[in-house]
């Protein structure tokens, strides 16, 4: 595992989108997995930036998304397929049928997770998978005691997810309480790894993922396991691991 400290918010972002972009020219067609949350949105600004400047085309790159709200369509100005729209690909060249995100109007949600997991095996597998965390450890919607052997699945939210996530809609009893989210057995199979981690409210979890054991109850932590992950996190985020001697690059 690589970590890389970055001095602020803005340093992390340029160099997550560094890692994605490096991606990119070295495999035009890759499979990006890609994320949702505040943390990414500094990232995907960059990328849309080198972009504009010509330095680089997503042309042919495929990507699929790690979950959607269940309930949310696609207009929804909270569902996660607006959220990339918004903050990526309406600024970007991808094109529109390259990008795939959960469907959260989906009838019968079962086969909706079941159909994504065959979309993630035919495109290849995911070449580079984009990660946030949650407070509690969560990546994705995969909450503290699933399963790590879940592929796409149906989850019901934590009170302290929704709660997480109440700042985004006008109150909490809006905040959807079901969503479709890949599993940990789909993200453990994406070949890299990239992780952005901010803010000292994070620090914890950066603690106990990266270095406390290997648990179902830090669904995180199960990148211990993983032969290609780093983690690109500011000095707040990273304060307690490097309290507890984990050595990071500069
Ligand atoms: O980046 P944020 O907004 O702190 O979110 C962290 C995590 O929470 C989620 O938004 C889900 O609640 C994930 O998609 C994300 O990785």
């Amino acid at each position: 595992m690589r970590i890389y400290q970055s001095e602020d918010y803005k340093a992390m972002s340029r160099r997550a989108a560094n890692i994605i972009s490096a991606q990119v020219i070295y495999k035009p067609d890759c499979v990006l997995g890609l994320a949702t949350g505040g943390t990414p949105v500094g990232t995907y600004k960059q990328l849309v930036d080198w972009y504009k400047e010509g330095d680089l085309s997503f042309a042919e790159v495929r990507s699929v998304n790690l979950d959607e709200y269940l309930g949310l369509s696609p207009h929804h100005e909270q569902s996660y397929r607006y959220f990339m729209q918004s903050n990526l690909f309406d600024h970007i060249d991808i094109k529109p049928e390259n990008t795939h995100v959960l469907n959260g109007l989906a009838k019968d949600p079962q086969a909706e997770c079941a159909a994504y997991n065959k979309l993630i095996q035919d495109l290849g597998g995911i070449d580079l998978q984009l990660l946030g965390m949650g407070h509690n450890g969560h990546i994705a919607f995969n909450e503290p005691g699933d399963d790590f052997g879940l592929e796409t699945h149906l989850v019901t939210l934590t009170d302290r997810t929704i709660d997480a996530n109440t700042r985004f809609f006008d109150s909490r009893d809006d905040v959807p309480r079901q969503a479709l989210s890949m599993g940990i057995k789909n993200i453990m199979n994406a070949r890299r790894i990239l992780m952005v981690v901010s803010g000292e409210d994070k620090a914890e979890a950066v603690l106990k993922a990266f270095a406390g054991p290997v648990t179902k109850e830090v669904p995180a932590s199960v990148l211990q396991l993983h032969p290609d992950v780093t983690l690109v996190a500011d000095k707040a985020a990273l304060s307690k691991l490097v309290e507890a001697g984990v050595s990071v690059c500069g």
